[in-house]
């Protein structure tokens, strides 16, 4: 059976978004042939840069601070500059989450911001893949997949008076859990055609 590596790399301020990013890992490992690693961007390390180097998908995970990713992320994009030198993520897949208190918050512009730092490193963008929920049609409940309604990646809201025990709420950590999920099997078909294809 084919082994392919998910790391999830994500920052997360007050633990709301690594709830989210924990979430994702988890739906990545629960696809046979697949191991998923969490990775806090805050503290790399050169155990950290080998790990990323070893993935075969890395799901990029940010809360959104004043409408785009935390100065914390953005301290780790920049420290990949030697990495996207030498191309060492150049084919790999990515995809992206990102948590927010505010339903919209501008949150669009965090996942915008990791999905250009994917597309500079040369990776495959993988996107949501779920219809919209709540909303989108009057029948629609709060409790869908979903119910934020994005397609480039897995959105999720914290109330700002809420802990990380109590949020993001059960449908958005479903919502993250689908992308790991589909992140994981997407990775697994590339690492069977790369096997057939011999690249
Ligand atoms: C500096 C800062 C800026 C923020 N900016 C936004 C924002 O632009 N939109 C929004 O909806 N929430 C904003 N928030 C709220 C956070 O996104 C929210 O508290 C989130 O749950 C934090 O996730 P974390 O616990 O993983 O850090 C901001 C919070 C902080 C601390």
């Amino acid at each position: 059976m084919t082994e392919v590596l998910v790391v999830v790399a994500f920052h997360s301020g007050h633990g709301h978004t690594a709830r989210q990013a924990a979430a994702v890992a988890a739906g990545a490992a629960g696809v046979g042939g697949v191991s998923a690693e969490l990775l806090d961007v805050g503290d790399v390390g050169e155990a950290g840069w080998a790990r990323l180097d070893a993935a075969d998908a890395i799901v990029f995970g940010s809360p959104t601070y004043m409408g785009s990713r935390s100065a914390v992320f953005q301290a780790f994009a920049e420290a990949s500059s030697t990495v996207w030198a030498q191309g060492r993520w150049r084919d790999k897949l990515a995809a992206g989450f990102t948590n927010s208190s505010g339903v919209n918050g501008d949150k669009l512009g965090t996942l915008t911001s990791l999905a250009i730092f994917a597309a500079q490193h040369g990776m495959t963008w993988v996107s949501l893949g779920l219809p919209p929920g709540w909303l989108f049609t009057a029948d629609g409940s709060p409790t869908d997949l979903n119910r934020l309604g994005g397609f480039l990646g897995a959105l999720a809201q914290s109330p700002s008076d809420v802990g990380s025990d109590l949020a993001p709420p059960d449908a958005d950590l479903r919502t993250a859990a689908h992308l790991g999920e589909r992140v994981a099997v997407a990775a697994l078909r590339l690492a069977a055609g790369r096997a057939l294809v011999g690249a």
